[in-house]
C-alpha cells in the first residue's frame, strides 16, 4: 500500500488550512459556551443546595444532596472541557461505511464533545475511533456492540494543536482505489528476497508517522505519559479487546506494555458502563514503578483504580502486613561468584524459588490442612449427656465438620456452635434458626426442653402428687420445701453438666494460626508426607532457611503466596474482595502459585496480563506463556498478543540490546528512529569510570536532558557511586534508588538493574559491563538486556579490563 503523506511544518501551506482553522476556532468557541453554561448550572445547583439546607428538614436535606451532586458532576464535565479547549482534537477520519453513499467526517479527541452537529468531537475510546488507529487510509474495520463494521477511509489526518492554535496538519491518505486491496505476492524461493524487501518497506512506511516520531524524539519527563494521539495498530488491538477474557501480551522492552495496559483500563471504563474504577486492580512489581506510572490513569479520565504490588494485595486479603526479608537470593544470583560450590547453591536456590511458586507447593499446603482436618476429626467422640438422654454421635459431628466448606477455623467454630445449639435445644433454652432442621432430623426432641420437663415433674409432685396431698399441711409444706430445694439442685446440676462438658470437650479444639501452621508445614515429616519424593531434597533445604527467616519475624517475597493461601484455607480472606478485572504488569516474574491466587480473587477470570519473557529474572516465573494458560487459566477464553515493535529506543539501541537476548527468547523490532550509535567504552580503573560517569552526566545535563540513568548490576555498586557523587559532586543532585525507594524523582538516578525494570531514561550509562560482571549465561544476559533497553536516545556502556562476552564483537 503506497501512502501519500503530506507533512506541513507550516500548516498554512496545507490546502485545507483555512477550513481547518475555522473549524477549530468554531469548536473552541462552542466548547467555551458549553463550559459557561455548565458552570452556570453548577452555580445554580450550589445555590439551590444552600437554600434547601436552610429549611432544616429531611426532605430538603435530601434534595440539597441531589443538587450538590449535580453541581459537582457539571463542574467535572466543565473541567474536562476546559482542558480540551487547549486541544479539542488530534485526529480526523473521513469514512464511508460499506453500503452507504455518505462519507462521514469524525474528529477525534481526548474527550467527547457533544456540541453542534458540525462541531462534534468523538472520544478516542469510542468504537469508531478504532479506525483512526488501525489504518493509514484505505480499508478499515471496527467493532461496536459485538458487530463488525467495515468501510473505506478516504482521509486520515493528524493535527498538532497547542493552546488552541493549529500548528500542524499531517495527512496519510490514499486518494484512489479505496476498495482495492494491495496486490499479494506469494513468496517462492525465487522471489523471497523481493517479498522481504517489500515487507521491509511496508514496515518502514508504517512508522513513517511524523507525530509518533516527534513524540518519541522528546525527552522523558518524570513519569510515564499517555499516548492517546499515537497509539499504534498493534497496541490498539490489545486496548480494545473485550472485557470478559484473559488477554496475554508478550512485548519486548519498550513495546508499550505498561502504557497499553493503562489505556486499556480507560477504554474498558468508557465502554462498559457497569464497570467501576474500584472493580479494577493493577498489580505491578514495586512501589517505585507504581509511582512512575501513577499519572497515566488520572490523565486518561480513569481515577480510582487500585494500583498495588502483590505484597499489598496479600495485606488486603490477609489483614497482615508482612515484613519482607531482604532478597538474599537475588543478591547471590547477582553476585554470581565462580566455583563449584557457589554454582550448586545457586542451582538449589533456583529450585527452591520454583518450588515455592509452584502449584505442587500449593497442593501440599492444601494437603496439610486436610491432614489437620483428619487429625481433628479423630479427636471427636460420641457425646452422651444427661443419663444418655442426649446423644450426639461422632459420625454426626464428623459429617457436620467434613461437609462444611468454610475455612478451617470457621469450621471449628461452626461445629462448636452446632453442639452447643443441640445441647441448648435439648435443654430448651435454644433460640436458633437451626432448630427446625435439627428437630426434623433428630425427631426425638420434645417441644418442651429437658429443664422444663424436670421443672414440671417437680412441680407436679409438689402440688398434685398423690403422695404430697396425703400429708398433713405442716408436713406438706416441709416436703414442698424439700422438693423445691431438690429441684434447684437438679437444675444446677443440669447446668453444671453442660458447663463441665463444654469445658472439657472443646478444651483441645485449638484454632490454627497462619504463620504457625506454615512453620509447622515446613517440618521434615510434613515435607516427606506432602511433597513428591523428587522435591524432598529441595524442600528440606528451602524449609531450613525459610524457618530462620520466619523466626526473625520476616518473610521472603516467595512466602507471600503460601501465606496468603493458608490464610484463605484457615480463616478465609479478610475482605471478600473479588475484582472484575485484574491487570498484571511485568507478569513474567509472577509464579504459577501467585497467579492461582489472583485467579481466586477474580470475579470472572477477566485479566490483562503483560510481560516479557526476555526480562524474566525471578526464577519462579514462567518460561513460556502457554504454561500459564494451560496450568492456571485452562478452559477459559483467552487471546494471546505479541507486540512486535520497540517504540522506546532508537534503532541503534534496539539492535545492540537485541544482541544480548539469549537464543529462543522473544525480541522486538526497531522502528525507524535513528540516533547516535551506543558507545562501549573501556576504562582503565574504577576512578576513571567514575570520572567518565560524571563527565557524561554533566554533558547530558548541559544538553537539557531531564532524565539520566546510571545503571549498575548490584545495589552496593549504586550505593558506592551515590556516596562519592553526593560527597564530591553535590551539585549534580543524584537520586539513589534502592529496594525501599517508593517515589521516582526523575533527574539523575543511580539505580540497580532489578529496580530499573519498567523505567526509562533519555540517556543511560551502564556501569562496568565487564566479563566478570556479566557472564555468558541467561541470567546475566537478561539483566544486561533490561539495562540496555532503558535508554531512549543515548547509551554508554562502560567497562574495565574485558568487555562482557555478551557484547563482544
Ligand atoms: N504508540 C506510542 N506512541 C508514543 N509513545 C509510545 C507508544 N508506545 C510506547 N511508547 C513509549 O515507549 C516507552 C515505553 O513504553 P512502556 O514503558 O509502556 O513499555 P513496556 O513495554 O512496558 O517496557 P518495559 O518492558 O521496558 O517495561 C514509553 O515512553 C511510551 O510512552
Amino acid at each position: 500500500m503506497s501512502l501519500n503523506k503530506k507533512t506541513n511544518e507550516n500548516p498554512i501551506n496545507h490546502p485545507d488550512y483555512p477550513i481547518e482553522k475555522q473549524r477549530l476556532e468554531k469548536t473552541i468557541k462552542a466548547m467555551k459556551e458549553v463550559i459557561d453554561s455548565l458552570e452556570l448550572s453548577a452555580q445554580n445547583a450550589k445555590q439551590k443546595a444552600r437554600g434547601l439546607m436552610r429549611n432544616q428538614d429531611k426532605i430538603s436535606a435530601n434534595d440539597a444532596q441531589v443538587a450538590r451532586f449535580l453541581a459537582s458532576s457539571k463542574m467535572s464535565e466543565s473541567s474536562k472541557l476546559r482542558d480540551a479547549v487547549k486541544k479539542p482534537y488530534f485526529g480526523r477520519i473521513d469514512y464511508r461505511e460499506d453500503g452507504s453513499q455518505i462519507i462521514e467526517t469524525f474528529y477525534i479527541g481526548d474527550v467527547r464533545f457533544d456540541g453542534p452537529s458540525d462541531l462534534q468531537v468523538i472520544d478516542w475510546r469510542a468504537p469508531i475511533s478504532s479506525v483512526f488507529y488501525e489504518t493509514q487510509g484505505g480499508r478499515a474495520t471496527y467493532k461496536a456492540n459485538g458487530k463488525l463494521y467495515s468501510g473505506d477511509v478516504s482521509l486520515k489526518r493528524q493535527y498538532t494543536i497547542e493552546n488552541g492554535v493549529l500548528r500542524k496538519i499531517i495527512d496519510s491518505h490514499i486518494p484512489n482505489g479505496l476498495t482495492q486491496k494491495p496486490p499479494v505476492i506469494t513468496p517462492t524461493p525465487q522471489n523471497r528476497q523481493q517479498v522481504q524487501e517489500k515487507k521491509g518497506k511496508q514496515r518502514n512506511t508504517y512508522f513513517d508517522e511524523p507525530i509518533l516520531m516527534e513524540r518519541l524524539q522528546q525527552g522523558v519527563d518524570k513519569k510515564l505519559k499517555g499516548i492517546v494521539e499515537t497509539i499504534q495498530a498493534e497496541q490498539n488491538q490489545v486496548i480494545r479487546e473485550d472485557l470478559e477474557q484473559v488477554i496475554i501480551v508478550q512485548g519486548a522492552a519498550g513495546s508499550g506494555k505498561s502504557t497499553v495496559a493503562l489505556h486499556r483500563i480507560s477504554y474498558l471504563l468508557y465502554n462498559y458502563p457497569t464497570l467501576k474504577a474500584s472493580d479494577i486492580v493493577v498489580i505491578a512489581p514495586n512501589k517505585l514503578f507504581l509511582d512512575y506510572i501513577s499519572e497515566v490513569l488520572p490523565g486518561l479520565d480513569a481515577k480510582g483504580v487500585k494500583q498495588i504490588t502483590f505484597q499489598d494485595l496479600i495485606t488486603i486479603v490477609t489483614g497482615v502486613q508482612y515484613t519482607l526479608h531482604k532478597d538474599e537470593k537475588m543478591e547471590m544470583f547477582l553476585e554470581g561468584k565462580p566455583g563449584y560450590l557457589h554454582t550448586v547453591i545457586r542451582n538449589l536456590l533456583i529450585e527452591c524459588s520454583k518450588l515455592k511458586g509452584s502449584l505442587t507447593f500449593m497442593e501440599a499446603l492444601e494437603g496439610f490442612i486436610k491432614e489437620k482436618t483428619n487429625t481433628f476429626t479423630r479427636k471427636l467422640q460420641d457425646i452422651n449427656l444427661y443419663e444418655g438422654k442426649l446423644k450426639i454421635s461422632r459420625e454426626e459431628q464428623v459429617f457436620k465438620f467434613q461437609s462444611d466448606s468454610s475455612p478451617y477455623n470457621q469450621r471449628l467454630e461452626n461445629l462448636k456452635s452446632y453442639i452447643k445449639f443441640k445441647i441448648d435445644q435439648f435443654l430448651n433454652v435454644a433460640d436458633n434458626p437451626m432448630g427446625q432442621s435439627v428437630k426434623a432430623k433428630g425427631g426425638k426432641i420434645s417441644s418442651k426442653g429437658y429443664i422444663q420437663r424436670i421443672k414440671e415433674s417437680y412441680e407436679h409432685e409438689m402440688y398434685y402428687g398423690n403422695e404430697i396431698n396425703r400429708l398433713d399441711p405442716n408436713e406438706r409444706a416441709r416436703r414442698r420445701a424439700e422438693l423445691e430445694k431438690e429441684q434447684k439442685q437438679k437444675l444446677t446440676q443440669i447446668e453444671k453438666e453442660k458447663t463441665s462438658f463444654l469445658n472439657t470437650y472443646f478444651n483441645d479444639w485449638t484454632t490454627l494460626s497462619v504463620r504457625k501452621a506454615y512453620q509447622e508445614f515446613l517440618q521434615e515429616d510434613w515435607i516427606h508426607k506432602l511433597l513428591p519424593p523428587n522435591e524432598h531434597q529441595t524442600a528440606l533445604f528451602m524449609a531450613q532457611y525459610t524457618k530462620e527467616v520466619l523466626e526473625s519475624g520476616k518473610v521472603e517475597k516467595e512466602d507471600l503466596a503460601p501465606l496468603g493461601y493458608l490464610k484463605y484455607l484457615i480463616d478465609g480472606f479478610e475482605e471478600h474482595v473479588k475484582f472484575r478485572h485484574i491487570v498484571v504488569d511485568e507478569a513474567q516474574d509472577l509464579s504459577p502459585f501467585e497467579f492461582k491466587l489472583l485467579s481466586m480473587l477474580s470475579q470472572n477470570q477477566s485479566f490483562t496480563i503483560l510481560g516479557d519473557l526476555s526480562q524474566g529474572i525471578s526464577y519462579k516465573g514462567f518460561t513460556n506463556w502457554e504454561y500459564l494458560l494451560k496450568g492456571i487459566f485452562q478452559g477459559i477464553t483467552y487471546k494471546y498478543f505479541k507486540l512486535k515493535y520497540r517504540y522506546r529506543s532508537t534503532k541503534e539501541i534496539v539492535q545492540l540490546s537485541n544482541k544480548v537476548i539469549p537464543k529462543g527468547l522473544p525480541r522486538g523490532l526497531p522502528i525507524e528512529r535513528s540516533g547516535d550509535q551506543p558507545k562501549i567504552e573501556r576504562m582503565d580503573s574504577a576512578q576513571a569510570m567514575l570520572r567518565r560517569i560524571i563527565e557524561l552526566i554533566r554533558f547530558y545535563k548541559n544538553k537539557s536532558y531531564r532524565s539520566i540513568g546510571v545503571i549498575a548490576k548490584r545495589d552496593s555498586e549504586c550505593q558506592r557511586i551515590a556516596k562519592i557523587m553526593n560527597r564530591d559532586y553535590p551539585e549534580i543532585k543524584c537520586n539513589l534508588i534502592l529496594p525501599d525507594t517508593t517515589t521516582y524523582e526523575g533527574g539523575v538516578s543511580i539505580v540497580p538493574i532489578t529496580l530499573a525494570k519498567g523505567l526509562e531514561f533519555d540517556a543511560v550509562i551502564i556501569v562496568n559491563a565487564s566479563d566478570k560482571n556479566f557472564k555468558d549465561n541467561t541470567f546475566d544476559a537478561k539483566l544486561l538486556y533490561i539495562a540496555l533497553s532503558r535508554a531512549l536516545h543515548h547509551l554508554h556502556v562502560l567497562y574495565m579490563d574485558t568487555i562482557t562476552p555478551l557484547l563482544a564483537n
